[in-house]
C-alpha cells in the first residue's frame, strides 16, 4: 500500500501525519512501526492519523500512535499543534478555532496570528486508578497537600509526582536536567511495577517560579526533544507542590512551550492550556 505522509515537528517532537479525512485508513502495528522506524521507514516519535468529523459540532478526529511500538497513545500535546497546522495549511478548514475528538478527549485548538497554536489540553487527572498507578506498599510524602512517591529503582530511590493528562506521567525535580541520568533512570521509571501501563518520565529543573527546563523519557519512545503532555504534567505538578506560578515557560531541548494552569485559584479541574510552535518539514510517499 502506497501511503502519503507529511513529516511535521512541534518543538522537535516529530510526527508522520497521515490524512485519512477522505477515506478511512487502517494501518496495522507492523505498518505503524515501519512508519516510525528511523532507518527502515520515515522515522518519527509518533504517527498522527487525521480522520473526518465523527459527530456534529466536532471538526475532525485524530488518533496518535507511538512510532517505535505502534501502540495507540491517549494524548499528545505537540501532535495536537501539528494537527492544527496541517488542517489549516491543507485547506481542510477555514476555521482558526478547531474542535477535535481524540481517543479520550474533546480538544479545543486555536491557531494564533503569530503561527503558534494554543491547545486546551483538558484538566489534569490525579486519581491514581485512572493513571493507572498502583501505590501498594508505598507511603506518600505530602508537599503543599500533593503526594510525592518514593520509588525504589534499580539505580536507587527517586521521588516522583504522578498525574495523567490522558496519558500517564511521573515527574521528578532535579538540580540540573542536563546532568540528570535521564537515559538510565528514565527507562527504570517507565517500567516501574507501580505503573501497570508504564509511564512517561519527566525530569524538571526549576529556573524560577515562571520558568523551567524539562527533559522527558517518553513511554515507548525514549527521550524526545519535547513532550507536550509532559510539559503540562511538569507544570501542574510544580504548581501543586507550590514551586511554580500559573503561567510557566518550559524550555525543552527542541524548543519552548508556554503552559498555563489556574489549578490553585480556579480548582484542580481547571483546564491546562499549552501554546507552542508546529511546522511542516517535508512531504513524502512510502510503500507499506
Ligand atoms: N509526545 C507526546 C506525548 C506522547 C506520549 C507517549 N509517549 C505515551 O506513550 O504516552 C506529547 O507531545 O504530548
Amino acid at each position: 500500500m502506497n501511503v502519503h505522509f507529511t513529516k511535521m515537528q512541534g518543538a522537535g517532537n516529530d510526527f508522520a501525519v497521515i490524512d485519512a479525512t477522505r477515506a478511512p485508513l487502517a494501518l496495522n502495528r507492523t505498518q505503524l512501526q515501519r512508519l516510525g522506524d528511523r532507518r527502515f521507514g520515515v522515522g518519527c516519535d509518533q504517527i498522527l492519523v487525521i480522520e473526518a468529523s465523527p459527530a456534529a459540532g466536532v471538526d475532525f478526529r485524530y488518533r496518535i500512535f507511538n512510532g517505535s511500538s505502534g501502540e495507540e497513545v491517549e494524548h499528545c500535546g505537540n501532535g495536537a499543534r501539528c494537527f492544527v497546522r496541517y488542517v489549516v495549511d491543507k485547506g481542510l478548514t477555514a476555521k482558526r478555532s478547531i474542535r477535535v475528538q481524540t481517543v479520550n478527549k474533546l480538544l479545543e485548538l486555536h491557531l494564533q496570528d503569530d503561527g503558534r497554536v494554543t491547545v486546551d489540553m483538558g484538566a489534569p487527572i490525579f486519581t491514581l486508578a485512572d493513571l493507572p498507578f498502583v501505590a501498594a506498599g508505598l507511603q506518600p510524602r505530602l508537599q503543599q497537600g500533593f503526594e510525592l512517591w518514593r520509588l525504589a529503582l534499580p539505580s536507587g530511590p527517586c521521588e516522583v509526582a504522578v498525574l495523567s493528562m490522558g496519558n500517564p506521567h511521573a515527574v521528578q525535580f532535579v538540580a540540573d536536567v542536563d546532568a540528570a541520568p535521564v537515559l538510565r533512570v528514565g527507562p527504570e521509571v517507565e517500567h516501574d511495577a507501580h505503573f501497570p501501563r508504564r509511564v512517561n518520565a519527566g525530569f524538571v529543573q526549576i529556573i524560577s517560579r515562571s520558568e523551567i527546563k524539562l527533559r522527558v523519557y517518553e513511554r515507548s519512545a525514549g527521550e524526545t526533544l519535547a513532550c507536550g503532555t509532559g510539559a503540562c504534567a511538569a507544570v501542574v505538578a510544580g504548581i501543586r507542590l507550590g514551586l511554580l506560578d500559573e503561567a510557566v515557560e518550559v524550555h525543552a531541548r527542541g524548543g519552548d512551550l508556554k503552559i498555563e494552569w489556574a489549578g490553585r485559584s480556579a480548582g484542580l479541574d481547571a483546564p491546562v492550556r499549552m501554546t507552542g510552535p508546529a511546522q511542516t518539514v517535508f512531504e513524502g510517499e512510502i510503500e507499506l
